[in-house]
């Protein structure tokens, strides 16, 4: 995993101040790593359009048109005079050297943002409006450097962005870059390095994006095992039971030795799968709250109440019961509406879900300030999990899961992983990046995914 930072300028600062590294170097570096990056990846392309702001973030574009001067065709626009000393001094070289400064904008191959890094501090007026929306009309390959402009430093995107194809951002990875509203605008991201190893330009984080190597799937590694030795999830069907089912299905498929359907009603199940009435004796995880609906309020507090692991969804979090269990290592899977309604019912917020959207990071935190027992997983475009004011995020899934069910397959790989022993933060983290990962190798297109084309690709990992 990789820490991820509210603000840089602290860290800035420190290598002022602790490693004698003036701006001026690092933003030599910060200038080198792009035109290194745009040499690699588009050396085939010919003309290349930076386009500055007053700030230092024009700075390191007006450094960039300097280094890339005479090796691709560069035209460098001021949007705005230069203010900060930095880019005034950058602005003298370039000139001195006969960058080629243009006064309109016009296409190229290859366009760098370079207006408003993580100074943007009131909104944009008509005219950066105007230059952002023409800038996104061009069909070029977009270059963010640091943040597309127009993301403030809380990922917030009042009006209009930039969006880039790939985002090179100095230093460190910021959190604004991972909110669900900057998906649409960052590209891929590229840190860029500043002259100094990234883990001594670092400091402490609370805050981290998951990689891929931070799945750690449930391989057997004993030859002398049984059955039992997978644990046995129940799960939990009530009025919508296709949800419990298909939880049901994944949870199989992700390694837990036995699952059955707990449900009043006969059920029509895959041979595999059991049917109980009533929790299994030997149950080592519950799974409760995907198409609950109405259900009798004593039966579930016992359920609640019982010492196994629990993966809490859906429903629940509607209910006032939920309060019940927030001193205890459950995981709950809210998505933004259910987390609004249990942000209210623990009376931390009283918000809608635009307010949670806008600031999930923030409501998170508090939330795991006020609970640290609990694992959260907040689901979205980046899910954010947390447990005692530690915050994960996972950047993985797409809109591929953008379906009904798909979160009753991540309820059932998290059951699955409990059922099997994993602590719950690893449980939430291995089974919400392998539903992520196997979503992005269902090679069909992005419309078409069902639960059991999810489930089919979770079980090829
Ligand atoms: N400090 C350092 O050591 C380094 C800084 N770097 C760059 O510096 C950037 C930060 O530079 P700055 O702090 O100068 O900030 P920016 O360059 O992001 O922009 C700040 C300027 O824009 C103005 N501004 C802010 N919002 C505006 C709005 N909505 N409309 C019009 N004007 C607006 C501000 O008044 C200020 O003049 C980083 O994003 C990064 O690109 C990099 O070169 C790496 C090294
Ligand atoms: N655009 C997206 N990008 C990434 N993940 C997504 C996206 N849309 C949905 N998901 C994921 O799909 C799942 C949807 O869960 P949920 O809304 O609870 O659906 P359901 O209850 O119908 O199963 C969550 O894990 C969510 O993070
Ligand atoms: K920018």
């Amino acid at each position: 995993m990789q820490k991820l930072f509210d603000e840089v300028n602290s860290l800035d600062k420190r290598c002022y101040e602790k490693f004698l590294l003036s701006e001026d170097l690092l933003m030599e570096h910060a200038a080198s790593s792009m035109a290194l990056y745009i040499s690699e990846n588009h050396s085939s392309y010919k003309s290349i359009l930076i386009i500055c702001g007053s700030g230092n973030n024009g700075a390191d574009g007006i450094t960039l048109a300097r280094l890339l001067h005479t090796k691709f065709d560069v035209k460098l626009y001021l949007f705005s005079d230069a203010k900060s000393e930095m880019a005034k001094l950058q602005l003298q070289r370039a000139h001195a050297l006969g960058v080629n400064v243009v006064d309109e904008l016009s296409n190229a191959d290859v366009i760098v943002d370079c207006i408003f890094g993580t100074g943007l501090n009131k909104p944009l007026n008509q005219n950066c409006e105007n230059l952002i929306n023409t800038l996104n009309s061009y069909e070029s390959i977009k270059i963010a450097c640091d943040i597309p402009s127009g993301i403030n430093s809380l990922g917030q995107v009042e009006s209009v962005a930039l969006e880039a194809d790939v985002t090179i951002t100095m230093g460190a990875l910021k959190t604004s870059l991972f909110t669900d509203v900057a998906k649409d605008y960052v590209g891929k991201i590229v840190v860029a390095d500043l002259g100094i190893q990234r883990n001594l330009y670092e400091l402490d984080s609370n805050k981290y994006l998951l990689d891929e190597s931070d799945m750690n799937l449930p391989f057997r590694n004993k030859k002398n095992s049984h059955k039992g030795s997978f644990g046995h999830l129940n799960v939990v069907a009530g009025c919508k039971k296709g949800a419990g089912i298909i939880a049901a299905k994944a949870a199989f498929g992700f390694g837990a030795g036995l699952v059955s359907v707990v449900c009043h009603e006969n059920l029509d199940l895959p041979y595999h799968i059991m049917q109980t009435h009533f929790i299994s004796e030997n149950c080592t995880a519950i799974a409760i709250g995907m198409g609950l609906g109405k259900y009798e309020t004593q039966e579930i507090r016992r359920l609640l109440n019982k010492d196994v692991a629990k993966i809490i969804d859906a429903d629940l979090f509607y209910d006032e019961l939920i309060c019940e269990v927030l001193n205890q290592e459950v995981v709950l899977t809210p998505h933004p509406k259910e987390f609004v309604s249990l942000l209210k019912l623990c009376a931390i917020a009283d918000i809608d879900v635009s307010e949670l959207q806008n600031n999930r990071f923030l409501y998170v935190q508090m939330f795991s300030k006020k609970y640290p027992k609990v694992v959260l997983l907040l689901k979205g475009a980046n899910v954010i999990i947390s447990q005692n004011e530690k915050l994960f995020v996972n950047s993985f899934g797409s809109a591929v899961l953008s379906k009904g069910g798909s979160g009753d397959v991540l309820s059932g790989l998290v059951g699955s992983l409990l059922a099997q022993g994993y602590k719950a933060l690893d449980a939430a983290i291995t089974a919400s990046l392998a539903h992520a990962i196997a979503s992005r190798n269902y090679k069909k297109n992005n419309y078409s995914l069902i639960p059991s084309h999810l489930v089919e690709e979770i079980r090829k990992l």
